[in-house]
This record gives structure tokens, C-alpha cells and sequence, in this order.
């Protein structure tokens, strides 16, 4: 959860301007070579501005290297009235790229927890799952890593997430299977435990 990123940053910022560094050059120029292979001809018009969109498009998709979740639950609110009570938020849109074929994995997610003394503003839920998901990922491991997360820096009675996404290497290539979703979950603390909590929990996130 400390992963504060080592890669080569900009040399100018994320707003769509031209990036000079010796780095974005050999990137742009992997994009030429991979344009090369697919058949196509990377000098002619269409083309030629390619390499660059798609570079800054990856900064766009895997800016979650440059975050680290944890920032984003430090500043929680206690004047809750002893609110004790499970808070939810439902069908969190999410992209990710599975780290197989760097295709896009697009879903919704299911964030809970059972607060104990202390809440958090509820858009850094959304944030922590946006932060994980701008990276390469598995399903698996981008479900565990918001849940641990959450319960690691809230330490909430419970946290219960749920991710359903369909994967465009499933759809697009390989096996050609449209429409089918992948469900995964973690559970932690009173969800895991106890199974009337979690029989709650998903029938709230409509499950
Ligand atoms: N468990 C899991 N598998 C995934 C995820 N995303 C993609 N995959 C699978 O990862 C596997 C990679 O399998 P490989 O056999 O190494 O790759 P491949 O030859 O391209 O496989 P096919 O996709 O079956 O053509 C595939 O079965 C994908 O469907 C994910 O989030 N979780
Ligand atoms: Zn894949």
C-alpha cells in the first residue's frame, strides 16, 4: 500500500502536451513498432500522431501508479452520532487492464463498511477503487487490495466489497465470449465472520 511510484515522470504535466523526454520517446516508439507489427504503416497520416495519443492514454490509464490509497482515508469525521451502522456505496463505475493482454476490464463496484468510531468522506471510497484500478490488475487482486486497504487504514468492524467487471480479453479476443461477468469478492471482519451480516450485505448491494 506504500507503492509510490518509481517511474519515469513527465516532463510536462498529464494536459495533453507534448512530452520531450528521452523516456516518452523510447514509449512512442514501442507504439511505432507495435503499429509496425500489427500490419499497418506507422508513417502515414492517420497514424503518424498515434504514438503519442496512445502514450498519454497510458498515463491516463495507469495514473493509480502515481497515487497511494491510504492518503485518501486520512481525514475521517467522528461526529456521527454513534452511527454504528453498515455504510454502502453501490455500483462504483470502474476501468481497469488486466495485466494478461493490457484489455480493458469495465465494471461496477460494491463498497461497504461498518464503521466504529469514525467515518470517511464516502467519495474516497470511490477514489481508493479508482486508484487501484488505474494500474494492471487481475480482478482478484484489485478486490482484495480495496478491501485490505480500507480495513488496514479505517480498521472498520468489517469491510465487505464486491466487483463485477467484464474483460476485454474474454470479449474481444481469445475465446469471443460476450456477456458474461466476473464476480469477485473480499470480505473482512463482521462479513466474513458473521454470515447473517454478510447475507445482508449483498442482499443491500442487490445480490
Ligand atoms: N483469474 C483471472 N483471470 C483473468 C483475469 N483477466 C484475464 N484473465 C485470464 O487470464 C488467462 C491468461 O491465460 P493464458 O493462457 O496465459 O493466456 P491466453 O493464451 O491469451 O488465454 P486465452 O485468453 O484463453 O486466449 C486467461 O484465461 C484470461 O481469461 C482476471 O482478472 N482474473
Ligand atoms: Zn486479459
Amino acid at each position: 500500500m506504500t507503492d509510490q511510484s518509481s517511474r519515469p515522470q513527465p516532463t510536462v504535466s498529464d494536459d495533453g502536451a507534448f512530452d520531450p523526454s528521452p523516456e516518452a520517446d523510447r514509449a512512442r516508439e514501442a507504439v511505432r513498432e507495435l503499429l509496425r507489427w500489427s500490419g499497418d504503416d506507422p508513417e502515414r497520416e492517420g497514424l503518424r500522431d498515434t504514438p503519442d495519443r496512445v502514450i498519454r492514454a497510458f498515463r491516463e490509464y495507469f495514473r493509480g501508479y502515481d497515487e497511494n490509497p491510504v492518503d485518501y482515508l486520512q481525514r475521517t469525521f467522528e461526529e456521527v452520532n454513534s452511527y454504528d451502522e453498515v455504510v454502502l456505496l453501490r455500483g462504483i463505475p470502474f476501468v481497469s487492464h488486466c495485466e494478461h493482454h493490457i484489455a480493458p476490464i469495465e465494471g461496477k463496484a460494491h463498497v461497504a463498511y461498518l464503521p466504529t468510531s469514525r467515518v470517511v468522506g464516502i467519495s474516497k471510497l470511490a477514489r481508493v477503487v479508482h486508484a487501484y484500478a488505474r494500474r494492471l490488475q487481475i480482478q482478484e487482486r484489485l478486490t482484495a487490495e480495496i478491501g485490505d486497504c480500507i480495513q488496514q487504514v479505517l480498521n472498520p468492524q468489517g469491510v465487505a466489497v464486491v466487483l463485477q467487471a467484464t474483460h476485454g480479453c474474454m470479449t474481444c479476443r481469445g475465446v469471443e465470449t460476450p456477456d458474461v461477468t466476473m464476480v469477485t469478492s473480499r470480505m473482512t471482519g463482521a462479513f466474513r465472520d458473521d454470515e447473517k451480516a454478510r447475507r445482508e450485505i449483498l442482499a443491500l448491494m442487490g445480490f
